[in-house]
């Protein structure tokens, strides 16, 4: 498939024989027989099968053959009722590749390449990439292809719409080399010949190869539901905290060891459901004091008071108090400095040592909407403290926000792992993934109001970002959490009465002394779009 001559273009001197017509006609009959022979051993999943049963037909009559067919109906229907998951994994998705292999991209590859512009020609000679494989699954068929030389998977991220429209999908992904092959640990008797395959496999860096992804059935489409009581871990593991879906079926983890999040999305994109998310998988955590949430509620309490008793520190009714609390967290982090330094490079948390995460519901509050220029300052000296030396502290920041310019949000290059929600303007997607993100596939500002939870990360160090959703966790869960995950160290302020969750907290004077004024509560809930 790599090359193809143009036969009108080349001038070929060749004899004239005189052939009888009788050899002619065995040529061509032996051509065809070579032709069906390899076609047979090629195909030999179909052709195997049909000469079987041709045999047995004629060694035990032709009436066996629709009871046999009848048979391997019966028994395949049975396996797809009975065990779903196993007839995906050993029948239907397997049969399925081959066939759209074979019926959707073999026929329709070279048409689409020349229209695409990603074949080239050198003289007379046509060249296109060839696909190496085909694998479908429920997300959608995954297409590895080897790069034409003079390409790079960015040739190929500027076709995407084209590609996805000639193959009869909304979506094609462009992603360079291979994706989700990961090596296995590998044990036991054959332990050390699959350790000996896995480096072969995927010892090598590949960059002649690259895959697409044509999304076909969207997983994202439904809501994630919630982690189960069940799945919530008595000790988190911050380096692998499970929020949601990828796009391909697998669980979405996040790291938040060593990092920090901003999470950004036009109002009503599911920004809550990114924290709450990180929240239900903390909880088993915050419950044994091993992790300590210290949230700041600008919105007067509106997003995270259902959840107080999960809150060592909880800040949602004066600008001062959110102040103070990162004045704390800065406090808590020199301590651990002057503690730490020169015995551990990374802080590991105990009980009376935990992780802590400063969690701020909208960060534009507390800096670009802040009239009261001090405040402003102070604030901005905290976050900026704890942005850049908090992480190996194990004192964590995750902040949400509405607009990502960088006049509202001037600390963003210091969060290393941002989730990009729907967007209201295509240029935000680049400030919050990362200049190239929304061309090399993250277009967040295509994400329909009807999915929230939807959005974009940037992760396992590739370039291309990819496409994932949140898990809904609704206000029963966060009612139950509260309940039942509560931290040993409750908030100093928990006596005090929480604003109602829909109740609009009273006019301030807007020198960031009293409760928040209404216009920015209103400009918060985004009243004033
Ligand atoms: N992951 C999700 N799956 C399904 N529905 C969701 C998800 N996340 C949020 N929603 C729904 O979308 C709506 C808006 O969600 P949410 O309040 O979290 O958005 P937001 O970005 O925080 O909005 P705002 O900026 O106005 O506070 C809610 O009705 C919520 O139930």
């Amino acid at each position: 498939m790599a090359a193809r001559r143009e036969p009108q273009l080349v001038r070929l001197q060749s004899s004239v024989f005189a052939v009888p017509r009788w050899a002619l006609l065995v040529g061509l009959m032996f051509r065809g027989l070579y032709r069906g022979v390899r076609l047979a051993f090629r195909y030999w999943r179909v052709t195997g099968p049909v000469v079987l049963l041709i045999w047995l037909g004629w060694r035990a009559g032709w009436q066996v053959i629709p009871i046999i067919l009848l048979l391997a109906a019966a028994g395949l229907s049975g396996w797809r009722i009975g065990h779903r998951d196993s007839f995906g994994v050993w029948v239907k998705w397997p049969w399925l590749s081959r066939w759209r292999r074979w019926w959707l991209y073999r026929r329709g590859w070279e048409p689409t390449m020349r229209g695409c512009g990603l074949s080239t020609a050198h003289g007379s000679v046509q060249y296109w990439p060839p696909i190496l494989s085909v694998k479908s699954s429920p997300a959608g068929d995954v297409v590895r292809v080897r790069l034409l030389r003079g390409q790079t998977p960015d040739t190929w991220s500027g076709r995407s719409a084209e590609l996805a429209y000639a193959f009869g999908t909304r979506l094609c992904r462009v992603f360079s080399g291979r994706i989700n092959v990961l090596p296995k640990i590998r044990a036991g008797r054959l332990g050390v010949l699959l350790a000996w395959w896995d480096r072969r496999r995927f010892g090598r860096d590949r960059p002649t190869e690259m895959t697409l992804v044509f999304v076909r059935g969207d997983l994202l489409a439904y809501p994630v539901p919630a982690i189960g009581p069940d799945s919530i871990p008595h000790t988190p593991d911050l380096a692998c905290l499970p929020v949601g879906l990828r796009e391909d079926g697998s669980w979405l983890r996040i790291v938040l060891e060593q990092t920090h999040v901003l999470i950004a999305g036009a109002t009503g994109s599911g920004k809550g459901s990114v924290i709450w998310s990180i929240l239900r998988a903390l909880a088993g955590g915050i419950r044994s004091g091993l992790v300590q949430v210290w949230a700041i509620d600008p919105k007067g309490g509106m997003e995270l008071a259902m959840g107080r008793r999960l809150f060592s520190r909880f800040a949602y009714s004066s600008l001062p108090e959110m102040a103070d609390v990162l004045d704390q967290a800065v406090e808590v982090m020199r301590e651990r400095q002057t503690r730490l330094a020169g015995s551990v490079r990374q802080h590991v948390p105990s009980p009376a040592d935990p992780t802590i995460v400063v969690l701020v519901d909208e960060l534009a509050a507390l800096t670009a909407y802040l009239t009261d220029k001090d405040l402003r300052n102070r604030i901005e000296a905290a976050l900026a403290v704890l942005l850049s030396q908090g992480r190996a502290l194990g004192v964590h920041v995750i902040a949400a926000v509405q607009d990502p310019r960088k006049e509202v949000v001037k600390f963003r290059d210091l969060f290393p792992t941002r989730v990009g929600l729907r967007m209201t303007e295509d240029e935000q997607v680049d400030m919050v993934l990362g200049a190239g993100a929304r061309k090399r596939g993250a277009l967040a500002d295509q994400i329909p109001a009807s999915l929230p939870g939807v959005g974009y990360m940037v992760l396992d160090q590739r370039p291309e970002p990819v496409r994932v959703r949140f898990t809904h966790v609704t206000d029963e869960h966060i009612r139950d959490m509260n309940a039942r995950y509560a931290t040993p160290t409750p908030a100093p302020s928990s006596a005090a009465p929480v604003p109602s969750q829909r109740t609009v907290p009273a006019s301030g004077n807007g020198n960031g002394s009293g409760p928040l004024p209404a216009e920015l509560f209103n400009k918060l809930r985004g009243g004033d779009r």
